[in-house]
Order: C-alpha cells, then sequence, then structure tokens
C-alpha cells in the first residue's frame, strides 16, 4: 500500500482525524482558552450532540422527527429537579436523561411512525408547542414560567466541576456520543437507514423492518438531546420554558442541514456556524427565523450535502477511496452458494378494487432451473412477483418456499426466508459505493447487530468480514470486482441492473426474483446479464425472471409461463410455448395462424 493509500484509508475508514481534533478542543484550556470561549465551545458541544440526533432521523432515515428540543428540555429540566433534590453528580443525571429521552422517543415516535411521515413530524411538532405547558401544569417541580435557577456547578464522582473541568466533560461526552453513532452509521443498521430515506420498499425487500427501523433510528436520536439538557442546565445554571422554542428547532435544523444531514461529522459544524456565525450578531437577532428559513432553503437544495457533503466530495478528489481487502485475491463463484429451493404457487388471486389482476395462478419452479415469465402488459407479472415477495398480500391461494408458508407474511419476513427480487428500476442509493450496495445484500442473514457494532465487539469484526467476502465472491462471480469502489449511482444502467442481481446473489438467495432485468440493455449488456443468469442456475439457484425481451427469454429460460389476463393460459419449455397457439393468438391478437418470429412476442414491437 503507497503512503497515499495508506492516508486514504486513514481518512476514510477512521475517525481518526475527529478524534485528534476533538483532542486538541479537550485540551485548549491547557494553551489558555478563556473562560468565555470554553463555554461558547461547550454551547457548540450540546447543539452538537441534539444536531447529531437530528442527523439520525433526519438526515439517515429522512423522518422529518421535529421532536429534539422537547427531549432536550426534558434532560435539562430532569437535571434541573435532581440538583434541587441535592443529586448534584453529572453522570447520574446523564443516566437519567438518557432513560428520559428513550422513553420520551418511545412515546412520541410510535404513534406518529404508525401512520405515516407527515403524522411524526406533525406529532413531533406539537410535542414542541406543549413543552411550555407542560412545564406550567407541573409548576411546583419545574417553576412554571419562571424556571429553575440557582444551578450551580455539577460533581463529578463527588467532586465539584469546576468551568474547565465542565468543559472537558462535555466535549469528551459529545467526542464518545459521535464515535457510537459513527460506529452505528458504517453498520448494517446505518446502511438500512440510508437505503430506507432512498426506498422503503427495497429496505423491506432487503429483510429490514421499515417501521423498526424508523423507531430505532427516532428513539436513538433523542438520546443525544437528553445529554444536551443536562450539560445545558449545568452550562447556564438556569432552565426556563423560553429556552426551548420553536425558533431553537428551527435553528438546530438549519445547523443540521447547512452542517450535513447525512453526515455524522456534520453536526459540529453546523453547530459551531450556529453559535459562533454571523446569525448571533445583534443586528440579526429581529431577523434569524426568517435568515434561518432562507438559509435552510438555500443550502437544502443548492447543496443538498451540506458542507460536510462538499468536503466529501473534495477529499475523494484528493484521497481516492482504496480498493476493498480481498477484491480480486482468488474469491471465485465456488466460493458462492445460492441455496435454491423449490417455489410453489397455488391458486393465487388479486384484485385491485375490482379489477382482478390474478386469477388463481399456479406454478412451481424447481431448484436450479430458470423460469420465465412472459405476457402483454398488464397481463399480472408484476403483481405476481410482489406477492411472492409480500411486497402485496393474496387475496386467496399460497405460496411456498421448499414446503414453507410464504402467504401473510411481511415483505421483510418473505426476504429473511430467503426470497431475494430485483425492480425494474434500480434505486439510486445516492454516495454507497458498489462493494456496500452489495454487501447490504447479505443484511437479511442474520440480525443487525446494532449493539456489537456501536461497541465494535468481536462479532461485528466478524459478521463484516463475512459479509465483505461473500460481497467481493458475488462481484468476481458476475466480473464486477473492477468497479467495487466506485460509487453504485455513477455505473451506466445496464451495470446497474447486473449490480441488482449480485446484490441479491450475495444474500444467497432460495429463490431470485428477477424484475424485467434486461430492460433498456444493450446487445453485449444482455449477453453478461445472460451468462450471469446460467451460472447462478449452474450454481444451483431458483431463478424466476419477469421479461418483455422475448428472444433473451427463449435463450436464457427453462421453462416458460405465459399470462394474460391474470392467468397462466401456457406453461413449459421454451420451443413448446412459443408455438403455442393461445400465446400466438394473446400476442398477435389472435390473428396470428402461423408460429411468430420471437420478436413479435415482444410487446414493445408489437
Ligand atoms: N397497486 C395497484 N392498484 C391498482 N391496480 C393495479 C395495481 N398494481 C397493478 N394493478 C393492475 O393490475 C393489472 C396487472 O398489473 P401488473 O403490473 O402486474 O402487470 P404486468 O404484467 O406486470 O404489466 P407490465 O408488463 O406493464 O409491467 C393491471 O391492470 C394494473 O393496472
Amino acid at each position: 500500500m503507497s503512503t497515499r493509500q495508506r492516508l486514504s484509508a486513514l481518512a476514510l475508514d477512521t475517525p481518526a482525524p475527529a478524534i485528534a481534533a476533538f483532542v486538541l478542543v479537550a485540551l485548549l484550556p491547557l494553551f489558555g482558552l478563556a473562560g468565555h470561549w470554553q463555554q461558547q465551545l461547550a454551547l457548540i458541544a450540546i447543539y452538537t450532540l441534539i444536531c447529531s440526533g437530528l442527523n439520525l432521523s433526519f438526515g439517515y432515515a429522512g423522518e422529518l422527527a421535529l421532536g429534539q428540543v422537547a427531549v432536550f428540555a426534558s434532560g435539562a429540566y430532569i437535571s434541573a429537579i435532581l440538583y434541587q433534590h441535592g443529586f448534584t453528580d453529572i453522570l447520574g443525571g446523564f443516566a437519567v436523561a438518557v432513560c428520559l429521552a428513550a422513553v420520551t422517543g418511545l412515546l412520541t415516535g410510535i404513534p406518529g411512525l404508525r401512520l405515516s411521515r407527515w403524522a411524526l413530524a406533525l406529532v413531533s411538532f406539537f410535542y414542541v408547542l406543549l413543552v411550555p405547558e407542560l412545564l406550567k401544569l407541573f409548576e411546583s417541580e419545574t417553576g412554571g414560567t419562571a424556571g429553575l435557577a440557582g444551578i450551580l456547578a455539577p460533581t463529578f464522582f463527588g467532586w465539584p466541576l469546576g468551568t474547565t473541568g465542565f468543559y472537558v466533560v462535555a466535549v469528551v461526552v459529545t467526542l464518545l456520543w459521535m464515535l457510537l453513532q459513527r460506529n452505528l452509521i458504517v453498520s448494517r443498521f446505518g446502511q438500512f437507514l440510508r437505503i430506507l430515506s432512498a426506498s422503503p420498499t427495497l429496505t423491506e425487500s432487503l429483510g429490514g423492518s421499515v417501521y423498526r427501523l424508523r423507531v430505532q433510528a427516532y428513539v436513538i436520536g433523542a438520546l443525544p438531546a437528553g445529554l444536551a439538557g443536562v450539560l445545558y442546565t449545568y452550562l447556564t445554571g438556569f432552565v426556563s420554558p423560553e429556552a426551548f422554542t420553536l425558533h431553537l428547532l428551527i435553528a438546530l435544523l438549519a445547523a443540521t442541514v447547512v452542517g450535513g444531514a447525512a453526515s455524522v461529522w456534520g453536526a459540529p459544524v453546523g453547530a459551531a456556524i450556529l453559535v459562533l456565525g454571523p446569525l448571533q450578531l445583534k443586528s440579526f437577532e429581529e431577523y434569524s427565523t426568517l435568515a434561518y428559513g432562507v438559509f435552510l432553503v438555500v443550502i437544502g437544495t443548492a447543496f443538498s450535502g451540506g458542507l460536510a457533503g462538499l468536503a466529501r466530495k473534495l477529499r475523494d478528489r484528493v484521497l481516492p477511496r482504496p480498493g476493498p481487502q480481498g477484491a480480486g485475491d482468488g474469491e471465485s463463484a465456488a466460493d458462492l452458494s445460492i441455496p435454491g429451493t423449490r417455489m410453489v404457487v397455488a391458486g393465487v388471486e388479486k384484485s385491485f378494487a375490482g379489477l382482478r389482476a390474478l386469477s388463481g395462478v399456479d406454478l412451481t419452479v424447481e431448484p436450479g432451473t430458470i423460469a420465465a415469465i412472459i405476457g402483454p402488459n398488464g397481463a399480472g407479472k408484476t403483481t405476481l412477483l410482489n406477492l411472492v415477495s409480500g411486497l402485496l398480500p393474496a387475496d386467496t391461494g399460497r405460496v411456498e418456499l421448499a414446503g414453507r408458508e410464504l402467504t401473510g407474511l411481511r415483505a421483510h419476513q418473505v426476504s429473511r426466508l430467503g426470497v431475494g427480487r430485483t425492480f425494474q428500476t434500480p434505486v439510486d442509493l445516492g454516495s454507497m459505493s458498489v462493494l456496500e450496495v452489495v454487501e447490504s445484500g447479505r443484511f437479511r442473514k442474520g440480525n443487525l447487530g446494532s449493539l456489537s457494532a456501536i461497541l465494535r465487539l468481536p462479532k461485528y469484526h466478524r459478521v463484516r468480514e463475512a459479509d465483505r467476502k461473500a460481497a467481493v465472491a458475488a462481484l468476481s462471480f458476475a466480473g464486477l470486482e473492477h468497479a467495487a469502489a466506485q460509487d453504485a449511482a455513477s455505473l451506466p444502467l445496464g451495470t446497474r441492473r447486473l449490480l441488482e442481481v449480485v446484490r441479491s446473489v450475495a444474500g444467497e438467495p432460495s429463490v431470485l426474483l428477477l424484475d424485467e432485468p434486461a430492460a433498456g440493455l444493450d446487445d453485449s449488456e444482455l449477453r453478461e446479464l445472460g451468462m450471469l443468469m446460467r451460472r447462478i442456475r449452474d450454481a444451483g439457484g431458483t431463478v424466476v425472471l419477469v421479461e418483455h425481451n422475448v428472444p433473451f427469454v427463449m435463450d436464457v429460460a427453462d421453462q416458460v409461463f405465459a399470462m394474460e389476463l391474470g392467468r397462466v393460459i401456457a406453461a413449459g419449455p421454451p420451443e413448446v410455448v412459443r408455438r403455442d397457439q393461445r400465446v400466438i393468438d394473446s400476442y398477435l391478437g389472435r390473428r396470428g395462424r402461423r408460429e411468430p418470429a420471437d420478436h413479435e412476442l415482444d410487446p414493445r414491437t408489437t
């Protein structure tokens, strides 16, 4: 590895630069940092914590969750109340505030997330509006509108913390949280959040429960706001409802977006701008809400990745991403097991508001074969795939995989039982690399392991290593290992379609459902796709292909099911189905008295 590559790996794969920066900031008092500046930097640490929580739920999971300020208030008040009852230990305050934040997150998140994305935004928004009313309701403990004053320095294991001691605690706690969050973001859980913000459907089909992921992201995102509340109380020595307003919420949202909502290290940058930036000037005070709003719109549209996104682009130019270890070092098709199983669809029916999309479909696909489903537009092919993969419930009938009934299961449960699938349009996964995309195909195997990821337990390293090896093997299986380090979004459409198949292969599916993988591919890409599918079949896979490109189907399929108006009208080997009079009539409009050419069986050309 060259020095440049080593530097690149250090900057991209470890938090070393950020740790160094935080340690330097923590040591600043040794170099004479004045008390006023210690307070300013502690305030940045506090806002960093809140912004990092917003990053998790809003930036990564794509939920507009606005309850952070309310959780911040609950942390601040609980530590003030504890102080007034003689519990001055800051660590005790953190522990209670984090528990309260988790409960608050669950109570506000569960009802909001059950409904829809906007419901969460509304529930959490009202929660912020409720804060002053709640504080008034419990006036005897909270001091009502007057608040609670006279909160002096906290203690740390019995020792009173002076200004500098408090400053160091604030910086260290913020760094520790950021490291935990960073560990989470680079884990399966974090990758799932990135996929979730791009496509909930894809998330489910990769084995992730969208609802659980959303709740987890929201609740975990609430925790640092609780910590921030405790620090805020001891920083100001005073808490009142006026500190936890909508105005603060908008300012924090602006800081999060400016720093980079989907970036761990964007939070301190945004928080620093919030505390030290021009909007703090007295002349801006009156217009600050307006200014933050304009800031949000401009930065949100012009630089959606925020300053961290710009920095990432610059860094990628200076220090190119190193290729993955293991790529090209002999991982081969032999390392991949694709244990296909028998899939049975029996008597499946589905109607949409009176329209019969499927009327009693029966089909069986054996392992080690490619079964193609063809038919004109609206025949019910995609509906059938959606039923098998659990994205739609069947009205009647059953789907079985190796004798195990899938009917009635949710998409992520079906995926976890071994059903892999691709979609007609590949989802754009932002800045995910090709290798990361393929690794995500493994997520349905085993659990997310968030705790072992956060704490970097040996299990995390084992799972990560296994994911990486399987992903590299799947890429070399398809001859794509050279692209491992590239941004997936930068690949041409044909390669992205292949990548979708490779991602499913990495998850060692029992059955692989491919929805129009050949659409838009040129001849050489079609050849590559055909070769890949044959290799999957020869490795033992069960492949179900929905496709309009009939010449391609006739070339790769072992068995063809022709559908029309929600029914299977012919089934058998390709050469039999293409001569079937009902299939000819279906495609040629009952005019056909001759055997059609393959291109005439393609609805795009008839
Ligand atoms: N979510 C839905 N709501 C209402 N109608 C639907 C829905 N999904 C499919 N349909 C209808 O069900 C029928 C079958 O659609 P489906 O997409 O499964 O056909 P297809 O064979 O995959 O067609 P294409 O080749 O154009 O993708 C069509 O008439 C379609 O309009």
